[in-house]
């Protein structure tokens, strides 16, 4: 497959997709739009969307916590095959906000799951297909969380609304990904001004694949 790969990781408010819409123009001046993709986890299809509405419905106090990972998973698989292969099959650079990392930090780590029981599940999912480069955009979870709370209230979903110590925890895990994996993993700082973070994520992106930016 032709394509590339690249996901955006971050806390909740390191302003992934802030980032990735900037970077998505920036691309579609370089390559022009049919060859760029932008789509999100859980989401990006229609049946995955389905089950967005599912994870994220704010009546959904009681889902289980192995309920959750498994609705994560299945979100992933259907967008694979929907989206993320025929994208790379047609040569696109896929932008993806959010793939597997998210499932181990959030349901491997914050809902206290185990990080390995949750990369075992999603494998059936992803079945070996991996980002090539994952930017992820650190930022304390004080931060992020007031970021959500001054600039998208209106849009709080089931996940923003857990303790702090949750999200904490899922920083945590974020950074052990990034230590774990650092081949593959590339960390900004999500704390500077937007243009800055833009401009960081750009040269990072550059510095993978030459032919970009
Ligand atoms: N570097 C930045 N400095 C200050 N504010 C920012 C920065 N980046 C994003 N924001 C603001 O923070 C809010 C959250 O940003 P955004 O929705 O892009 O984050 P996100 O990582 O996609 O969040 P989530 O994962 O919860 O969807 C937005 O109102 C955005 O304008
Ligand atoms: C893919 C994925 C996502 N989550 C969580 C992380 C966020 O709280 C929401 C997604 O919201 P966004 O505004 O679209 O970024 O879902 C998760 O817990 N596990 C996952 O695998």
């Amino acid at each position: 497959m032709d394509g590339k790969f690249i996901s955006f990781e971050g806390p909740d408010g390191a302003g992934k997709t802030s980032v990735i819409r900037q970077i998505q123009q920036k691309l579609v001046d370089q390559l022009g739009a049919e060859k760029v993709m932008y789509t999100r986890e859980p989401g990006g299809n229609k049946i995955s969307e389905q089950i967005r509405q599912i994870l994220f419905d704010g009546q959904n106090t009681d889902m289980d916590g192995r309920t959750e990972a498994l609705l994560f998973a299945a979100a992933r698989r259907q967008h694979i095959v929907s989206e993320i292969i025929p994208g790379l099959q047609a040569g696109k650079v896929i932008l993806c906000d959010r793939f597997i990392d998210s499932s181990i930090a959030y349901q491997g780590a914050g809902r206290g799951l185990g990080e390995k029981e949750i990369w075992q599940i999603n494998q059936f999912a992803i079945d070996g297909l991996m980002p090539i480069l994952t930017i992820y955009l650190d930022i304390e979870s004080e931060v992020g969380l007031r970021r959500i709370a001054e600039h998208r209230a209106n849009q709080v979903n089931r996940l923003d609304k857990e303790k702090l110590d949750f999200h904490r925890t899922v920083r945590q895990s974020y950074l052990k990904l990034y230590k774990n994996y650092p081949g593959r993993i590339k960390l900004i700082d999500a704390s500077q001004p937007l243009e800055k973070v833009i401009e960081d994520v750009q040269a990072t992106i550059h510095d993978r694949f030459s032919d970009l930016f």
